[in-house]
């Protein structure tokens, strides 16, 4: 999916709603496991209600590697379920040498026939750009985390007092264009998110950490949005795990179409 085409969906949905698939076999409604594939069936259900608000969905791996080969099975048959409008993110932080790096890129891209992986920077340039090389797909980079963790390197500052996720934005600047790289920038960091936007003032972010993680969707939106909106904000627990009763869909699609109509007052404010 192109840039543009993804603009376009934000403003015919007035949403930037990203639906975080994180399907634990533990948490779904009991009656689920009734079925041939509970997960599957689950994110269906989550798919179907949710569409109408969503922009994208993002599958977390490990929620279907953790499951062996059927998990993988799962997910296939989940990235090919959702609507061929809507980004789909394959979460999956990968990044390794150069040749492992672009087999992880065929997995994912053409096994499968994902939109974006999540890529870690930290092994760096040849690490990164194999993923770069299919046309229409996305690297989405870890730049400022939503964790704790993330404090013990990201915000680590060089002699002059540049930190290391300022780094990474700098650099991974000229392997990519804000036409296939996107940033990960975690909605809990607040006005920092504005000095990513500095940084950054063109490429998409992917933004974790409204909902369960307690992150604020209009401070994400004053210090991020810019000129085609430039965000996809995501929610996972607070979206598929609103109920765990038999009205679970529903319950997801009332939450994400809260979601939506905050994300619309934001789009008609700044936008
Ligand atoms: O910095 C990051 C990067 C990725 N994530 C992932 O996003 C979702 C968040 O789930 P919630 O339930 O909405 O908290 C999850 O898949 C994480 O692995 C992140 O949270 N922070």
């Amino acid at each position: 999916m192109t840039r543009s085409e993804l603009f376009a969906q934000i403003q015919q949905k007035s949403s930037f709603l990203c639906v975080g698939l994180d399907p634990d076999l533990e948490k779904i409604p009991r009656h689920l496991l009734a079925e041939p594939d509970p997960i599957f069936s689950f994110c269906k259900a989550i798919i179907e209600e949710t569409a109408d608000f969503a922009v994208a969905y993002k599958p977390n791996i490990a929620f279907f590697e953790a499951m062996g080969s059927k998990g993988w099975d799962t997910l296939a048959k989940v990235e090919e379920l959702i609507p061929a409008d809507i980004f789909t993110i394959a979460d999956a932080k990968r990044g390794d040498i150069g040749n492992t790096s672009k087999l992880y890129a065929k997995a994912f891209f053409e096994s499968m026939d994902f939109d974006s992986i999540t890529v870690a920077p930290y092994m760096g340039e040849d690490s990164v750009t194999p993923f770069l090389e299919f046309e229409n797909k996305w690297v989405i980079l870890l730049a400022l985390t939503s964790n704790k963790g993330s404090l013990d390197f990201q915000l680590i500052q060089d002699q002059n007092g540049k930190a290391l996720y300022q780094s990474v934005l700098e650099k991974s600047q000229a392997w990519g264009t804000p036409d296939n790289l996107m940033y990960v920038v975690g909605a809990t960091r607040g006005e920092l998110i504005g000095e990513v936007r500095k940084a950054a003032p063109e490429h998409f972010f992917l933004v974790p950490g409204v909902g369960a993680q307690g992150g604020s969707l209009s401070e994400v939106a004053k210090y991020g949005m810019n000129s085609s909106c430039g965000l996809l904000v995501n929610s996972s627990r607070g979206i598929i795990y609103a109920s765990n009763e038999k009205d679970f869909g529903k319950a997801a699609r009332k939450e994400a179409e809260k979601l939506q109509l905050e994300m619309k007052e934001l789009l008609d404010k700044y936008l």
